[in-house]
């Protein structure tokens, strides 16, 4: 039987990965309506449709796939009654999100230097991506202090409370966002938490706007608190809090897993998954990103230096900082979306193949960064 697929518009790779399964249509994830499924056999959607009962009951719909890793969206537990398979991309764009936030530790003051002189990184949620993060600071000689309390302690390295977590100069956001007792994380920072934070402390969340009152944050902010902060996700996407806006240090619009390279895993963990449900073990040939030109580094860098050269050749959360702001006010939901579809190809600093210069010393940061060393020549510098 051909399938019958519809697939959000930002998800890519779909035509050439899942064209074998059978007709592949695009949609626009925010404005999707039941009337549109009359003949769909399979969905792919991003976080920004929600897919539940009132979308999917009384369609064709038999296989639910999502391109993300946060799953907040997706009533699970009707698509199990349904008997509809359910497929998400679990950790596709983990490393995409440690980049970016090892990109904007690199972008705040000497934030990276004091990690690295031994200072530790609080990490709120140990899932894909706060496991991915740990990992990476633990290769690089950086200490954390960790906060899940859904998990057993002995499986968490590093496992402190939340006030200890948050105690930490630099706290990083990575909880699912979730409403379940007794440790939802809807607004986890609130007006009782965010005292919490030190004064000085670099605040970033790039999991989901609700895990912070934006309201409280604001006021936190408008009071003086010494407070750097990096958001990644609002509240009430796209009509972010324009005074939120102006009150924090960097601003993205919802892209620290956007790395082309998450995305083409993302396409292909979907349409494993559907084969597998569809019984057929054979699968498009992988729709490979081209491999990255070799980078030629510059001589005498090493430890943050070296970590920040490298970081922000690949991504510079500044950059995404500049453009949301420079959409202005009046029209930034629609400027905020814009970003979101026209993201440039991000590459993966963890696939970049380097070329050392020569007497270069530091191979350990490389190799804590998941580069490739490049014996080969090489042409740009
Ligand atoms: N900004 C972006 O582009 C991206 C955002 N995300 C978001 O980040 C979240 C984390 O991503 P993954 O690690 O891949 O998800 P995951 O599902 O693997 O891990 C989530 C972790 O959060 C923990 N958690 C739940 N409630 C908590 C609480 N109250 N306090 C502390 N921890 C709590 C869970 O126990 C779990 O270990 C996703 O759920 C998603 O919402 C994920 C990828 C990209
Ligand atoms: O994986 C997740 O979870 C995410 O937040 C996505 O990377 C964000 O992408 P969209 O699904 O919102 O386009």
């Amino acid at each position: 039987m051909v399938l019958r697929m519809l697939v959000d518009e930002n998800i890519p790779g779909a035509e050439h990965v899942l064209g074998p399964f059978g007709r592949v249509q695009r949609f626009s994830g925010r404005s999707l309506t039941r009337s549109q499924l009359v003949d769909t056999d399979a969905l792919l959607v991003r976080s920004v449709t929600t897919v539940n009962e009132s979308l999917l009951s009384g369609t064709p719909v038999r296989f639910v796939g999502s391109a993300t890793s946060g799953i907040d969206h997706i009533d699970v537990s009707y698509l199990h009654n349904s008997g509809i398979h359910f497929a998400y991309a679990g950790g596709a764009n983990a490393n995409s999100v440690v980049e970016y936030v090892l990109s904007a530790i690199a972008s705040v003051d000497d934030r990276l230097e004091r990690l690295l002189a031994g200072e530790a990184c609080g990490i709120v949620g140990y899932g894909f991506v706060g496991k991915a993060l740990a990992m990476r600071f633990h290769a690089l000689g950086i200490a954390c202090r960790v906060y899940d309390p859904w998990l057993d302690r002995d499986d968490v390295s590093g496992a402190v409370d939340l006030e200890e977590a948050l105690a930490c100069n630099v706290v990083c956001l990575h909880p699912a966002l979730t409403d379940k007792a007794p440790y939802p994380s809807r607004h986890l920072l609130n007006r009782d938490t965010l005292p919490l934070l030190q004064p000085g402390a670099l605040l970033i969340n790039a999991s989901r706007g609700e895990v912070i009152d934006s309201l409280a944050l604001l006021a936190h902010l408008k009071a003086g608190n010494d407070l750097l902060t990096v958001l990644d996700v609002w509240e009430d996407e796209p009509h972010i809090n324009i005074a939120l806006l102006k009150q924090v240090t960097l601003a993205t619009p919802h892209i620290a897993g956007y790395s082309l390279d998450s995305k083409i895993v993302a396409t292909h963990m979907l349409a494993s998954a559907m084969a597998m449900a569809r019984g057929i073990s054979e699968l498009a040939p992988h729709h490979a990103t081209e491999g990255q030109a070799p980078w030629v580094l510059a001589d005498g860098l090493s430890g943050a230096a070296l970590i920040r050269a490298l970081v922000h050749a690949h991504y510079d959360v500044r950059e995404d900082d500049r453009r949301l702001r420079g959409g202005g006010s009046d029209r930034i939901s629609e400027h905020f979306d814009y970003m979101r579809k026209n993201y440039p190809a991000r590459r993966e600093l963890a696939l970049a193949r380097i070329k050392l210069p020569a007497g270069f010393s530091d191979l350990a940061t490389l190799h804590a960064l998941g580069c490739e060393i490049y014996e080969g020549e090489a042409s740009s510098g």
